[in-house]
């Protein structure tokens, strides 16, 4: 039975744009927040996000809002689209209306101060609410044309996982579910990092066996990091690790390939990010988890090396090089939770 509550989503961006159609294709009526007023009189109008996802008909069951407060007291269920950088300074002068609400992040990010996943920063800001994540190999312009598409809802709450599959899952959008919420989430942030990569690998011609050796290092390398944070390697075997891994890596139309593809093609850090106007997470991700790695010591050449190259003025040949000289040691080592690396 159909909720009448509204389903809201908090975001005027791509993604938020998307999942706020699908929740209205499943017959929803949906509140999608956004802070820009001409923007949402665009949408009004128009039935259409232009700058975010041009030639998308946005369906009459979606109402474009900027009345945050009015968004929140209406609605039970909430998704959240909003850039990491964004995402407490807008929800936290409201916290007192978020408790007990559902609130799910789509938001593929590390705060920069504290190393907290956005779900984490929704129970720091709201304890007494309901906390899921949603992450997997998720482009939102595919998710809009209705390409076949699966992602993965987490939450140690079970029920809440019920209601976002019900919500969300339909013709063309699989919603599969899991208890770990912090594996599946931290999945999505790790490998927006490694997307820039690879969209540099591209730019500078590589070949296909160096794409195929990026990303399967990738994934060891990530999954290290995440044993080593605690959380349960399986979970990069799943939709939201290997799947969002191969998704961002292969294709031009995620931004963080995007930024990849430009510093690949000789722009500097700020002229790409400038470029592509819209978030590539993995830019923030890459200066926390470079940190953060070097606390815990665990061993990442790939981000130890973009780093050098964007942030400590090594060029691409000089990182290529040591990388070429590592130690090449197992294969396939994540699944050991000793540390062996
Ligand atoms: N796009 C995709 O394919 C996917 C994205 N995601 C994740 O979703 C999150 C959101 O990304 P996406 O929708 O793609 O981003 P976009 O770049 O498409 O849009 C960003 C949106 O955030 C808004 N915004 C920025 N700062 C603020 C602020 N301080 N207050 C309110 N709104 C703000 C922008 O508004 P304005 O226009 O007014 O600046 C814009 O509506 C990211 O973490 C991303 O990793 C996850 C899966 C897929
Ligand atoms: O997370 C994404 C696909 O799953 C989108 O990636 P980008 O943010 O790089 O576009």
């Amino acid at each position: 039975m159909t909720d009448q509550r509204p389903i809201a989503v908090l975001g005027g961006g791509s993604f938020g744009t998307a999942v706020a159609n699908l929740l209205a294709e499943n017959g929803h009526p949906v509140r999608q927040w956004m802070r820009d007023p001409e923007q949402a009189e665009a949408i009004r109008v128009n039935r259409e996000n232009p700058r975010y996802l041009k030639g998308i008909k946005i369906r009459p069951e979606v109402e474009p809002v900027t009345d945050l407060q009015a968004t929140l007291d209406d609605s039970e269920l909430f998704f959240v689209a909003l850039p990491s950088s964004a995402l407490r300074t807008v929800l936290a002068p409201h916290a007192e209306r978020l408790s007990g609400k559902l609130l799910v992040s789509l938001t593929k990010g590390i705060e920069a101060q504290t190393f907290k996943l956005m779900s984490e920063i929704l129970q720091d800001i709201a304890p007494k609410a309901r906390i899921g994540v949603i992450s997997g190999p998720n482009l939102a312009r595919e998710i809009a044309e209705h390409a076949l598409t699966a992602t993965v809802v987490a939450s140690e709450d079970e029920e809440l996982c019920q209601r976002v599959q019900a919500a969300l899952h339909g013709r063309t959008f699989r919603v599969y579910a899991s208890a770990d919420r912090f594996g599946v989430e931290l999945g999505g942030a790790l490998k927006n990092v490694y997307a820039i990569i690879a969209g540099m690998a591209v730019a500078l011609g590589m070949g296909e066996n160096t794409k195929s050796m990026l990303i399967t290092r990738a994934l060891a390398e990530m999954t290290r990091f995440a044993v080593s944070q605690g959380a349960n390697p399986m979970t990069f075997l799943g939709l939201a690790g290997v799947g969002d891994l191969i998704v961002t890596c292969s294709s031009p139309k995620s931004r963080n390939y995007q930024v990849g593809f430009a510093l690949g093609q000789g722009l500097s850090l700020d002229e790409a990010v400038s470029r592509l106007g819209e978030v590539a997470e993995g830019v923030n991700t890459l200066k926390v988890l470079k940190a953060k790695s070097q606390e815990a010591g665990v061993y990442m050449p790939l981000v130890a090396g973009l780093h050098a190259i964007l942030f400590e003025g090594r060029t691409l040949e000089q990182v290529i090089e040591l990388l070429m000289r590592g130690e090449p040691k197992t294969d396939v080592d994540f699944i050991s939770t000793s540390g062996f690396n």
